[in-house]
C-alpha cells in the first residue's frame, strides 16, 4: 500500500506488519519456555477455541491466582451495545464474516461514525527521530530519564501516561542494554496491553464499555489458521514479554494468542498525511470488517482513531473500511487478505464477472497496446508468443516486451540501491529512464508507472527540483483518479502536493484549483478541525485571495490599456 505524498508518505492500509527478525535469534535461548507455552501447537488451537463465552482475565498474580474473573461476556456486550446505540451503531453477526458494525441511523459523507482511543499503543522506532508516547508528535520531545525508552513532548502527556508508564518504566529500567535492543514496538505494545489490563483490573485505571480487556479478549485470533512457524514466533515473543515482566505470572498461551490478535486486529497509527507513526489496538474499531470498496475511512488525530463516512450510509448498512492497499489487482488483494486476515473477500469488486476482472487487472498491471492512442489492454495468446490488444486486435511480440521488461528490472535493482544510499541525483536519472521504459511497456493507468512516478516525485522534492516534481506529480493524478475512488485520502493528498508545488512556483490559478480539489476530498476524509486541515483551508483562502487580486489587477491593466 503506497500512500505517497509530499513528505515521503508510504502506507498500505492501517494494518500492521510484524518485524520479527530480532525475535528469531531468541529461539535458541527460549526453547525451554517455549515448551511451557505449548504442548503442541494443535493443543494450543484447541485451548483457544470457544474461549469467548466468558471474560476470564488470564493474568495471574504471583501466587498463581486469577487477578480477575470479571463480568460475563454477555454483560460486556450489552454494555457495548448500549454505548454504541447512542452513536447510531450496533454490533451484529454478519454471515461469513463473524461480528461486524452496522448503522442504526443514516450517515452522510464526512460524518464521524465512531472514534476511539487505543486500548494500548506504541510508537514506531523511527529512524528519523522519536515520537511522544502520549500524543504521537515528534517535536520537542524528551526521553524518560529512568527507563530511557519512552519519550514525551511535555508534562501533560507524561502525566496522562504516568499510571501505565510507572509500571512499564520499572520493568524497562531493569532490562540490560541487550534486552532493551530486543524490545520491538510490538513487544512493547503487548507489555503495555498487559499492564493496562492489570491496572484496570485493580481499578487504578477506570474501565468503560468501550475500553476494557473483555473487548480485547473477544477479538478474533485465527489461532487455528496460523502456520506452525508463525505460532512458534508468537510464542517466542510471548516469552520475551515474560522476560520484560519477570515479576508477573504470565499466561503464555494467552499472550501468544494476543500476538495473533494484534496481527489481524491492530492498526498502524498514521499522521494526517498517512505516514506511519506507530501501532494501536482499538477493540471496537477492530469489529469493523473489510471491503475493497469501503464506505468508510479510518484516519487518526494523534492516536485517536476516527472512522468517517465516505458516502451516504443508510440505516441498517454495514460499516466497512479497507484493510489493504486497494490499488491492486483482485489476485493481489485476495492474497494479501488471505495471508494476514484469513478470509476471501466477497465485496462487489472482488466478485466482478471474470471478463470485467480480466480487463481491470490487465489495465492495472498488464502491457499496453502497440498503438499508443488505442488505450486497449492486452491478453496473452494461447501459444504465448504474442499479446493481442482486446480493443483494436494489434499484436505485440512477446520478445519485444521481454527485452523492455528485462531492462526495467535491471535498472530498477540498481536504482533502488542507489536511492537507499541517498544518491538522489543519480537515482533521479535512473528512475526517469525506468519511467520512460514503463511508459512504453504498461498501460497509462498502470500501478507500476504510478509507483515509479511517485518515487521520482519524492526524489525530485529531495533535490528541490520543484518543476520536475510538479511534472511527475501531475502525471500521477489521472492514475490516482482511476485506481482509487472519487473520495479517497490518497487522491486528496496528491492534489494537495500538486497545489503546494504550484503555489511554490507561483502558478496561482493552478494552485487554487488543486487546493480546492484537495479540500473537497479531505474535508470528507479528515474533517475540518485538525491542524493539518486548518492549514490546508488557510492555504486555500490565501490562494483564492491572491488569484482574485491577480484577476482584478489584470482587469485594471486592461482598462488602462
Ligand atoms: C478486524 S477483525 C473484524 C471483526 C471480526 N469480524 C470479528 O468478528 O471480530 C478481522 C477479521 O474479520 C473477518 N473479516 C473481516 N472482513 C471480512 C470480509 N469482508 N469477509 C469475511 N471475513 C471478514 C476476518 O476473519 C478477519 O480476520
Amino acid at each position: 500500500m503506497n500512500y505517497v505524498n509530499t513528505n515521503d508518505t508510504k502506507l498500505q492500509s492501517h494494518r500492521i506488519k510484524f518485524s520479527t527478525t530480532r525475535i528469531r535469534h531468541l529461539h535458541a535461548t527460549s526453547s525451554g519456555l517455549l515448551g511451557q507455552a505449548f504442548g503442541k501447537p494443535t493443543n494450543l488451537q484447541a485451548d483457544c477455541s470457544g474461549k469467548r463465552s466468558l471474560y476470564f482475565f488470564f493474568l495471574l498474580s504471583p501466587e498463581g491466582k486469577f487477578l480477575a474473573a470479571s463480568k460475563s461476556f454477555e454483560v460486556l456486550m450489552e454494555d457495548l451495545q448500549s454505548a454504541l446505540s447512542s452513536r447510531g451503531l450496533a454490533v451484529s453477526s454478519i454471515p461469513g464474516k463473524g461480528r461486524g458494525l452496522v448503522t442504526t441511523k443514516d450517515f452522510t459523507p464526512g460524518d464521524v461514525i465512531i472514534c476511539q482511543e487505543p486500548y494500548a499503543s506504541c510508537p514506531n522506532r523511527s529512524s528519523g527521530g522519536s515520537i511522544c508516547d502520549g500524543c504521537f508528535v515528534s517535536n520537542n520531545i524528551r526521553k524518560c530519564s529512568a527507563c530511557r525508552v519512552a519519550w514525551y513532548c511535555g508534562n501533560k502527556c507524561q502525566k496522562s501516561e504516568w499510571k501505565l508508564h510507572q509500571l512499564e518504566c520499572q520493568a524497562l529500567a531493569a532490562l540490560t542494554e541487550d534486552r532493551k535492543k530486543m524490545l520491538t514496538p510490538t513487544i512493547r505494545l503487548m507489555v503495555r496491553l498487559i499492564l493496562k489490563a492489570k491496572l484496570q483490573e485493580g481499578k487504578v485505571i477506570p474501565t468503560t464499555p468501550m475500553d476494557n480487556y473483555g473487548l480485547v479478549d473477544a477479538l478474533v485470533s485465527h489461532m487455528s489458521d496460523i502456520k506452525e512457524e508463525q505460532l512458534v514466533l508468537y510464542a517466542q515473543m510471548a516469552n520475551l514479554v515474560k522476560l520484560v515482566l519477570p515479576h508477573m505470572e504470565i499466561n503464555l498461551k494467552e499472550i501468544t494468542a494476543n500476538f495473533s490478535k494484534l496481527a489481524c486486529n491492530a492498526h498502524t497509527i498514521c499522521d494526517s498525511e498517512l505516514r506511519p507513526l506507530g501501532t494501536g489496538l482499538y477493540p471496537v474499531i477492530s469489529i469493523i470488517n473489510h471491503s475493497c470498496i469501503p464506505n468508510c475511512v479510518l484516519v487518526f488525530e494523534g492516536r485517536l482513531a476516527i472512522i468517517r463516512a465516505l458516502e451516504p450510509i443508510a440505516k441498517g448498512k454495514e460499516i466497512l473500511i479497507s484493510y489493504i492497499e486497494t490499488a491492486a489487482t483482485t489476485k493481489t488483494r485476495q492474497n494479501d487478505l488471505k495471508k494476514q486476515y484469513f478470509f476471501t473477500c466477497n465485496c462487489p469488486r472482488c466478485t466482478k464477472s471474470p471478463c470485467e476482472e480480466l480487463k481491470e487487472d490487465a489495465l492495472l498491471e498488464g502491457y499496453r497496446c502497440k498503438d499508443s492512442k488505442c488505450g486497449g489492454f492486452l491478453l496473452q495468446d494461447s501459444v504465448k508468443k504474442s499479446f493481442t490488444c482486446q480493443y483494436c486486435g494489434l499484436f505485440r511480440d512477446q520478445k519485444e516486451i521481454k527485452i523492455i521488461a528485462g531492462e526495467v528490472e535491471r535498472i530498477s535493482e540498481k536504482a533502488s540501491s542507489i536511492l537507499s544510499c541517498g544518491n538522489f541525483i543519480e537515482a533521479s536519472t535512473m528512475y526517469k529512464t525506468i519511467e520512460q521504459l514503463e511508459r512504453e511497456l504498461y498501460n497509462p493507468e498502470s500501478i507500476r508507472l504510478l509507483r515509479t512516478r511517485d518515487t521520482l516525485l519524492k526524489i525530485l522534492m529531495e533535490l528541490k527540483d520543484w518543476e520536475g516534481a510538479l511534472t511527475y506529480c501531475k502525471l500521477t493524478i489521472p492514475i490516482y483518479q482511476k485506481v482509487y475512488r472519487e473520495i479517497h485520502p490518497m487522491l486528496g493528498l496528491q492534489y494537495y502536493t500538486c497545489g503546494k508545488l504550484e503555489w511554490l512556483l507561483e502558478h496561482t490559478e493552478d494552485a487554487l484549483k488543486s487546493f480546492t480539489q484537495a479540500a473537497d476530498i479531505l474535508r470528507v476524509t479528515h474533517g475540518t478541525s485538525s491542524p493539518f486541515m486548518r492549514e490546508l483551508l488557510s492555504r486555500l483562502e490565501e490562494a483564492r485571495a491572491e488569484a482574485s487580486y491577480k484577476q482584478s489587477a489584470n482587469g485594471d491593466r486592461m482598462i488602462e490599456d
